[in-house]
């Protein structure tokens, strides 16, 4: 097919009791079912409204605030799936699988692709000199089920954040992929989204057409909200992915959607409620055959022709948490700025349709390791709103703004042909249809912004640069 239609589901998880003491096996699976008795709504709907894969988010099933003891009881042994399994039709092959066996029926009764992240228990002793002290490895994985309930992928996630300790790293990156009568997908989670390994591969070598996203991401303004972040990876790599997240207001998670390497097809943004949402889009089977799919971008050609850069003038550093800019307040109506901080310089032409006194935007410039454990190489060229009139705040997070442009157009000269073009309006949020990303790398702004801006980016990975990851440890 041509096109076919996708649905994510924005679940609000039913969280488990905080407790250090593993409850019993029954317990866990109590908790499981309260969550999959939402899941299972969703997955009806999104089926009878003609969805052909649901993807649902990480953590999805059991939640989070896990000891790697108190987790034990929630996972299940998931298999390869080259073992040709359909958990709906012989859920005791490979001993009990409760949850396997749930998600396949779903997925064969409602004829649907169904996508979760669930947690997988493998078993090893001391021939395996890396094999924890308790005798297991455990995965935080993600598992897809056709429609005849078959388990047609099996992913470990490979980048793991902060916190997730109940885990273990798989040794290798897995780089899963899976054929479907609407295209060839990938799957990875959450923190992946942010490195090399299986994410670029993915799209770059395996040339997958749609990438499943199951995720558990906390918003971080100004450049690390869900929705901002996950839609410009998708523009800038040029996929589609169907990102689902997590929705719990009290940790900041919300922000699910369906992005195109053409933009955003349809997202989803609450702060305020702790309602979930289902969302659906129609999308291309093979974007890289779609005629509007976009060229490959030289993502520093226009910044590194300008002959001449105007002065950079008046700059001043500031944090944006803990990555330190160079930055240029942004003094008139109209002009143009240039901010360079180690290899990159940041061009900006502008034009605001109202400067109000009260408000303050700069032009911010960023080369270096970005994090405290992992460190990971970030350049970025940014438009960004201040909180307040005292330039000590810019860099800080703000959620609402006033401003309209009636043009900007944002360029580097970047490093890297890793570059993700975000812009963000008051509100968090996106601006379908109102940015374009020339040839030549330049981030333009078409009529103008419908609505006050809180940032415009260029977002750029220098995969080659980044620290090595601590080891690997298995406890
Ligand atoms: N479950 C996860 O793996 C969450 C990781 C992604 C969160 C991103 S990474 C950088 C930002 N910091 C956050 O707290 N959220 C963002």
């Amino acid at each position: 097919s041509d096109t076919f239609t996708a649905a994510v589901y924005e679940h609000a998880v039913i969280l488990p009791d905080l407790t250090n003491e593993p409850v019993s096996p029954s317990e866990a699976l109590a908790l499981m079912n309260k969550n999959m008795d939402v899941l299972e709504g969703a997955i009806k709907e999104a089926a009878q409204q003609g969805a052909h894969i649901i993807v649902t988010p990480e953590d999805g099933i059991y939640g989070w605030r896990f000891t790697r003891e108190s987790i034990y009881p929630y996972l299940e042994d998931i298999p390869d799936p080259a073992v040709n399994w359909i958990p709906c039709t012989d859920p005791s092959r490979f001993g009990p699988a409760p949850v396997q066996e749930r998600l396949s029926c779903l997925a064969r009764n409602n004829s649907i692709y169904v996508v979760a992240n669930i947690g997988d228990k493998k078993p090893c002793d001391s021939r395996d000199p890396n094999c924890p002290g308790d005798g297991r490895y455990q995965y935080n994985t993600d598992v897809v089920f056709d429609t005849q309930g078959k388990l047609v992928a099996r992913y470990h996630k490979y980048n793991l954040f902060r916190g997730e300790t109940q885990f273990n790293y798989p040794k290798e990156a897995e780089a899963v992929t899976f054929e479907t009568p609407f295209g060839k997908f990938g799957i990875f989670t959450c923190f992946d989204i942010l490195f090399y390994e299986p994410a670029v591969v993915l799209v770059d070598k395996m040339q997958v057409d749609t990438v499943l996203f199951p995720t558990a991401w906390m918003n971080v303004l100004p450049f690390l909200t869900a929705i901002e972040f996950h839609s410009a990876w998708a523009m800038g790599i040029r996929v589609n992915l169907l990102s689902a997240n997590t929705h719990n207001t009290s940790k900041a998670m919300t922000g699910s959607g369906l992005f195109t390497p053409e933009g955003p097809a349809t997202y989803h943004y609450d702060s305020a409620t702790e309602e979930g949402r289902l969302l659906l889009a129609e999308l291309s089977a093979h974007p890289r055959l779609s005629p509007t799919y976009p060229p490959a971008i030289n993502w520093s050609l226009y910044a590194t022709s300008i002959r001449k850069f105007p002065g950079e003038s008046n700059t001043f550093s500031g944090a944006v948490r803990r990555d330190i800019f160079t930055f240029s307040e942004l003094r008139h109506k109209d002009g143009n700025y240039t901010v360079c901080q180690g290899d990159l310089c940041c061009h900006l032409v502008y034009q605001m349709s109202n400067k109000s006194e009260d408000e303050v935007y700069v032009l911010g410039a960023f080369d270096g390791l970005h994090g405290s454990v992992i460190k990971y190489h970030w350049q970025i060229c940014s438009l960004l709103k201040c909180p307040s009139t005292d330039l000590s705040t810019c860099g800080q997070p703000v959620e609402t703004a006033q401003t309209r442009f009636e043009m900007f157009s944002l360029s580097g000269t970047f490093g890297t042909s890793y570059v993700f073009p975000e812009v963000l309006y008051s509100g968090v949020q996106l601006a379908p249809g109102e940015f374009k990303v020339l040839r030549d790398g330049r981030l333009k702004s078409m009529n103008g912004t419908s609505k006050p801006l809180i940032t415009a980016t260029l977002f750029g990975r220098l995969y080659e640069k980044d620290q090595p990851h601590p080891p690997r440890i298995s406890l």
